[in-house]
């Protein structure tokens, strides 16, 4: 038995990497139920000529919806620190979406050449929250040496909203051109919004993932006892309430209000954790 990691998925086949840089495209048993992302670590029996079957997906570490991926070493949410302006409940929403998935991303602000201010200060309030926060800009070069040096071994996704310079900051990282086709080409198609996400090996264990318009999770589906652990600033206050289902809303005896009252936990952040508590409650209301 072989284990490797489906780097591909394309029309029921999965591409396996077994490590040495050898491929291999497998089929998958009838009995493997489970549904197989990119990212997925695979038992495979090997049949030569570069051919194999899935005997058995193994547990996953973590794994995001959209992008479809499992088991990402790192994750960078990427902003621009102006156009598209950066505004915090986004960040927010998208900072909760990965940790849904169960991986605790890094921020990245592009086109820091454009609004420095902006961005230095969006540095100053996600690193008191405990983010990695990285200022860049792919016109300048800025920044961009601390990012490739945390990619080697790992698999790493770049997420984020439409127009912050995803692609040219990963052409400039990658040292390719990821853009999809000419300007010309992009013009025919009129927009060229529509690309899915592509996982780009690097070398050897050295995997991105480029994924294209990410948005937040909708939270209607959550319930309310789940965001609050989606605030990984906030989760150490929490545990000690008065009421073992407290919200932290309006509740008495509560150390989370309290930590927010002292400072402990920024106000914005909370407010962000009451706007969606506050929108599930008027949904089952
Ligand atoms: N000033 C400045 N402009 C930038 C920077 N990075 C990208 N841009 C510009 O921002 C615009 C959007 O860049 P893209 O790389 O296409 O953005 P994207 O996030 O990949 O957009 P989608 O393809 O819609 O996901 C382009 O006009 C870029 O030239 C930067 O660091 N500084
Ligand atoms: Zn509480």
């Amino acid at each position: 038995m072989t284990t490797g990691r489906v780097i591909k998925n394309y029309n029921g086949y999965y591409y396996v990497d077994i490590g040495a840089g050898q491929l291999v495209e497998c089929r998958r048993r009838g009995k493997v139920k489970a549904k197989i992302l990119v990212g997925d670590e695979l038992e495979i029996t090997e049949l030569g000529g570069g051919k194999g079957v899935v005997e058995k997906q193994l547990p996953r570490r973590n794994s995001l919806r959209r992008p479809a991926v499992a088991n990402i070493d790192q994750m960078f949410v990427i902003m621009a620190a102006q156009s598209p302006d950066p505004n915090q409940f986004l960040v927010d929403k998208l900072l909760m979406t990965c940790e849904y998935g169960g991986v605790h991303p890094k921020l990245c602000f592009n086109k820091c050449d454009l609004d420095r201010e902006t961005a230095e200060a969006y540095k100053a309030f996600y690193e008191t929250c405990g983010y990695d926060v990285y200022l860049v800009s792919a016109v300048t070069g800025e920044g961009l040496d601390a990012i490739k040096a945390l990619l080697p071994h790992k698999m790493t996704v770049f997420a984020g909203p439409s127009g912050v310079g995803k692609s040219s900051l990963l052409s400039q990282i990658l040292g390719r051109d990821l853009s999809v086709g000419s300007v010309s080409e992009k013009i025919k198609r009129g927009r060229h919004t529509t690309r899915h996400s592509e996982i780009m090996q690097l070398e050897g264990d050295t995997y991105v993932i480029d994924t294209p318009g990410f948005s937040s999770l909708e939270f209607e589906h959550l319930d309310k006892g789940e965001v609050f652990a989606l605030f990984p600033d906030m989760t150490p206050y929490g545990g000690h309430c008065r009421f073992s289902s407290c919200l932290h809303l309006s509740e008495p005896d509560c150390p989370v209000k309290d930590a927010v009252a002292e400072g402990k936990i920024q106000k914005e952040r909370y407010e962000t954790y009451c706007k969606i508590v506050n929108s599930i409650l008027e949904r089952n209301r």
